[in-house]
């Protein structure tokens, strides 16, 4: 037994750079939220998940009803989240992941107390996250090269050292650059930037310039359902998949019938509830799986054995996030035998960060920690740091169309 004796939450604010995608465009702020759960003798464990008003309201609710809980007793951690967010709670301000319900709220808020304390009870077992899970199948969890088209900067900022990507030549020199850095060995675009016939010149850009990294492609269900047949019939043999091209587990459905390549989700099917109607319809070949949203490290190794018995691929979704959000993910990974496709990453773009040394993408992939817990340990200046950030920015809830709508006010997102 552990008691848990504190649960501390501290929202943070770190640096993001102008990225584009179907709804608008990043903020200079990105919000997250740090959990430490705090058993004694030196024993936090961290969790990291969203930052918005709403759902910091929801952890802070939850946060003092685990005092007093044992930390290994992760299913009265989960009655007790169930208890304090109370029925037909649904708040989702977290960027184009999909349907929101009450059931995706509880799950989202759940996963954030269970990764901190999976991790505390890693340090007090001696054992890292992934022999809580059952052990490692790999060495190394496989990250993708997550490309944006991007401005410069943000307006009346300096630019970034990305500096701008708006057709395909600045695309293809993005992924020089990223994959020189990191070693990526494959490849995602954000779409549903740009009319689809011209996004697709950036996807020949970079299969001829890459033509051994596998390509993805993600216009978050900007296109129709005949948009997204034509586009997928022009990408045959270029894509390893192609990830919702339209929106709905129905229009899905109808165009992966005529795609040739498999179709991937992280919108039409975001819980256990939409699988069976997503397994009828034949509507995905590959589930992008959250452990932010789909309840946590143990719920996201059961959405691996539904695709299993159903012959779904798996890759892994990743919104902005920080280094505890990055362990978290390499620990389920490296759990995980069925992990078909490398991982999505936001990574490469940020440049702050709570974590004192965050795990490394080298080659492409993270080795998986053999130190106790999580493996990473927070940095209590750049905690408080990233706090006062938060308290000074402005930013309390992502909202990509109405920043964008306030630099450009005739913007409308995407549709083709
Ligand atoms: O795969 C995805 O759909 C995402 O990564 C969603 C994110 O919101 C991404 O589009 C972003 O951060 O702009
Ligand atoms: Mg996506």
């Amino acid at each position: 037994m552990a008691t848990i004796r504190q649960v501390t939450i501290t929202p943070v604010a770190f640096r993001d750079p102008a990225l584009l995608n179907r709804v608008g465009v990043h903020e200079p702020f990105a919000l997250r939220s740090v959990i430490e759960v705090d058993c004694g003798d030196g024993v936090i464990g961290l969790g990291e998940s969203y930052g918005d008003d709403a759902f910091l309201g929801l952890l802070r609710a939850v946060a003092p009803t685990l005092v007093g809980l044992d930390v290994f007793d992760l299913e009265i951690v989960a009655r007790r989240v169930t208890a304090a967010v109370g029925p037909g709670t649904v708040t989702d301000n977290h960027g184009l992941t999909g349907t929101s319900s009450a059931a995706k709220t509880l799950r989202s808020v759940f996963s954030a107390f269970e990764v901190a304390c999976l991790d505390a009870v890693g340090q007090l077992t001696g054992r890292p996250v992934v022999d809580l899970l059952g052990g490692r199948v790999r060495e190394h969890v496989p990250f993708s090269a997550y490309l944006f088209y991007k401005w410069a900067g943000h307006p009346a900022a300096a630019p970034d050292e990305w500096g701008a990507a708006l057709d395909a030549d600045a695309i293809v020199r993005q992924a020089h650059r990223m994959i020189s850095r990191y070693g990526f060995g494959s490849i995602k675009l954000k779409g549903g930037v740009l009319p689809p016939d011209e996004e697709f010149e950036a996807i020949q850009a970079l299969a001829g310039a890459f033509p051994h990294h596998p390509l993805r492609w993600d216009p978050n269900a900007a296109w129709t359902v005949p948009t997204a047949i034509r586009i997928a019939d022009k990408a045959a043999g270029i894509l390893e998949y192609l990830e919702d091209p339209t929106a709905g587990i129905a229009g899905m459905a109808q165009v992966a019938r005529e795609a040739p390549m498999p179709l991937a989700t992280n919108m039409c099917v975001v819980g256990f509830e939409d699988i069976p109607e997503a397994v009828d319809a034949r509507a995905i070949g590959v589930l992008l799986s959250d452990h932010h949203f789909w309840g946590g490290l143990r719920q996201t190794q059961y959405v691996a054995a539904v695709a299993d018995t159903f012959d779904i691929g798996l890759s892994m979704h990743s919104n902005s996030h920080l280094g505890i959000s990055l362990a978290a993910m390499v620990h389920v990974a490296a759990s995980t035998p069925r992990l078909t496709y490398a991982c999505d990453t936001h990574w490469p773009w940020k440049t702050e960060d709570v974590v004192a040394e965050p795990l490394e993408i080298v080659g492409g992939a993270v080795a998986v920690p053999r130190t106790p817990g999580l493996g990473v340990r927070l940095d209590r200046d750049a905690l408080a740091r990233l706090h006062q950030q938060y308290l000074t920015c402005g930013v309390r809830r992502r909202d990509d169309t109405g920043y964008m709508r306030r630099i450009r006010p005739d913007y409308r997102p995407g549709s083709w």
